[in-house]
């Protein structure tokens, strides 16, 4: 029987395998930021164990880091020990860290695919869910909990029971308003926030296929958000372009070398997987989420349903929206364009070539926060910076910022965000704040218009 392209990349790790139990996983790459590796690092010192292969973790500040004058000493007491912390302990064990400030710095997910530390054919973790984004390049990428960091830092390794196949194929033609983000958000309104839990996910089709690599982040990011514990998409030459000429990519004949195994890995014909959904292309429209989950989402110029069991009820009254309204002409007064599911250089191009020109509504608070400091420095070069300040946005530095509001980032109680990120959850972006998800098209709509627009009736560059 065929294997997937899960199968290959997993047999290919495994160290050994207990009789009729879990197996031993070796792991190629290890991400840490400041909020979830710290225990690991105390327990491996009161145990007295060293970090098994320092060379192969990497190490980035994002989570509680202020998204201003990032040059100045950090004035939050918490975030400034966390960040002292995590330097000692990368000091301390040789591991390197691109900290505040440094050219390389940025959210973990962004940050680690643009220097080519992702990589086709790895397995990748990371204390940290969203580790799932990093399935775009067809590697098998998880998020760990925090003894599972200290696992892997003692051993580089992890035991792991082997999670079942699911498959979500989305063919067909897209039409021109809709995003990757408006992919993962129909598909995840369609399968629930359950419809994934025990299963890794791999994305099939020419949907995928034709997706830039930002894209396929985008839709491999919110995997965790439909319950999968990660998600990835073959790689192809779309993958080996992006991955090419990257700092920590393979270059020269080691480069030719790697994709010709990458080239081995999309799973073959005759594979089958436990479960599968098909979706076609047709169907999808831009999509917002009217509750406290990503998957309470509905077509843009659609209605929220009429009825639901508790927790549709619970979450209407959170949103102070009404079953079977439309969320159209919803007056909004935050606009959130960043986080590691769309905060790349192509998120920016789509909302700047819908900014360009117009300026953004008397009412609405606009933050645009570029997912690193390549992102941050690619906007100046390709004057977008330029773009979204003349339309009134404010741009700040890179890190996970409004996301989840661990900084001063937060969008006050009550107050509506049309956000880019892929959470939704009860106070998420501040205590009382209403997240509405969305694509960075829509998000820059809403903000020029002060409310929710129809970005299908609009012509977009
Ligand atoms: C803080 C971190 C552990 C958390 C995660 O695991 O995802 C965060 O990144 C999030 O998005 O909620
Ligand atoms: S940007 Fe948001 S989702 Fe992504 S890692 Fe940061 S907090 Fe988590």
């Amino acid at each position: 029987m065929g294997k997937t392209l899960f199968d290959k990349v997993w047999d290919a790790h495994v160290v050994d395998t207990v009789d009729n139990g879990p197996q031993i996983l070796y792991i190629d790459k290890h991400l840490i930021h400041e909020v979830t590796s710290p225990q690991a690092f105390n327990e491996l010192e009161e145990r007295g164990i060293p970090v098994a292969r320092p060379d192969q973790i990497v190490a980035t500040a994002d989570h509680n880091t202020p998204t201003q004058d990032q040059h100045l000493p950090i004035r939050d007491e918490m975030s400034r020990k966390q960040l002292q912390q995590l330097t000692e302990n990368c000091e301390k064990h040789n591991i390197t860290l691109y900290g505040l400030g440094h050219k390389y710095n940025g959210i973990v997910h962004v940050m680690a695919p643009e220097l080519g530390i992702t990589q086709p054919g790895m397995t990748m973790v990371c204390g940290d869910s969203h580790t799932s984004t990093h399935g775009a390049f067809g590697t098998i990428a998880f998020g760990i909990g925090t003894s599972q960091v200290g696992q892997v830092f003692a051993s580089q390794s992890l035991l792991l029971n082997k999670p079942k196949s699911l498959r979500v194929s989305v063919n067909g033609t897209l039409a021109p308003h809709v995003s990757p983000k408006d992919v993962i958000l129909y598909i995840i309104s369609k399968i629930g926030t359950n419809a994934g839990t025990g299963y890794f996910c791999e994305y099939a089709g020419n949907v995928f296929e034709e997706m830039s690599m930002e894209g396929r982040m985008t839709v491999c990011n919110m995997s965790i958000e439909m319950g999968a514990r990660g998600g990835m998409i073959a790689p192809d030459q779309t993958t080996f372009d992006y991955v090419e000429g990257r700092k920590f990519a393979p270059q020269g004949d080691a480069f030719a070398k790697a994709v010709s195994y990458w080239k081995t890995l999309p799973t073959d014909q005759d594979a089958t997987f436990d479960k599968e959904y098909h979706f076609d292309a047709e169907d999808i429209a831009p999509m917002l989420t009217y509750g406290t989950n990503p998957g309470m989402g509905i077509k843009i110029n659609g209605a929220i349903p009429e009825k639901g069991d508790m927790t549709f009820e619970k979450a209407l009254e959170y949103m102070n929206f009404k079953g079977g309204a439309q969320l159209l002409d919803t007056p909004i007064n935050y606009v959130f364009l960043g986080s590691c599911t769309n905060s790349r250089i192509e998120d920016f191009r789509i909302a700047a070539s819908y900014v360009r020109g117009k300026h953004k509504a008397a009412n609405v608070n606009a933050w645009l926060v570029p997912g690193s400091q390549q992102v941050a420095k690619q906007l100046e070069e390709e004057g977008l910076k330029e773009v979204f300040e003349e339309a009134g946005f404010a741009l700040r530095q890179p890190g996970c910022s409004a996301c989840l509001a661990m900084n001063d980032d937060k969008i006050p109680a009550g107050e509506y965000c049309v956000s880019t990120s892929n959470r939704n959850f009860e106070g998420r972006q501040g205590q009382g704040a209403r997240t509405i998800l969305a694509s960075p098209l829509v998000a820059a709509a809403t903000a020029i218009a002060g409310k929710i627009v129809d970005v299908t009736k609009e012509a977009v560059a």
